[in-house]
């Protein structure tokens, strides 16, 4: 389980995906976006708009089920992509870096590209944004939804 959580609203989300594709936009040009699914297809459509790319391909790989960490099963794979030069290979983050090893050795001339990075896959990757601890979960706008919550002298135990 994680230490601490990191919650990503859909406006941050929107901002690191463009802070992504200004960091893109000079190594391109690109034959197109290849998003990981599921994490990847919401950045993947937020840079490919930014960097006027029209063609998304996919490949799916099923590394977690919520928070549990399982063997990575590759459900799809990009069959448009070759060997992936030329393309830009795009998800929401790199963890371990257990899904980064599977898609790069199906696509391993393709620009990896990713919004956050935690240390131990961040070497996997090409272009990220934002850095977060190793033993933070990011919780992503897609998971997530607004509620109550206690104020913070109560939840600490002040009261
Ligand atoms: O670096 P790792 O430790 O491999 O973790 C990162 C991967 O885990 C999540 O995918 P997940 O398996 O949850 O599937 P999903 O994208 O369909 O939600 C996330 O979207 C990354 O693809
Ligand atoms: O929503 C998620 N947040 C994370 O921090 C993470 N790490 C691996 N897979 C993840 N999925
Ligand atoms: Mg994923």
């Amino acid at each position: 389980m994680a230490q601490r959580y990191y919650t990503v609203s859909w406006d941050q989300l929107h901002r690191d995906g463009k802070a992504l594709a200004w960091r893109l936009v000079g190594a391109g040009p690109w034959k197109g976006v290849i998003a990981i699914t599921r994490g990847g297809l919401i950045p993947a459509a937020i840079v490919a708009r930014e960097l006027d790319c029209r063609i998304i391909e996919t490949v799916s790989v099923v590394t977690y089920d919520e928070e549990v960490k399982g063997d990575p099963r590759i459900v799809k794979t990009a069959a448009a992509a070759g060997d992936g030069e030329g393309w830009l290979l795009l998800d929401d983050l790199v963890d371990t870096g257990t899904t980064a090893r599977v898609v790069r050795a199906m696509l391993p001339k393709a620009h990896f590209a990713t919004v956050y990075a935690k240390p131990a896959g961040k070497p996997l990757v090409d272009t990220f944004v934002t850095e977060v601890s190793q033993d933070t979960w990011i919780l992503f706008p897609w998971d997530t939804e607004q509620q109550f919550v206690p104020p913070i002298a109560r939840s600490a135990g002040g009261k």
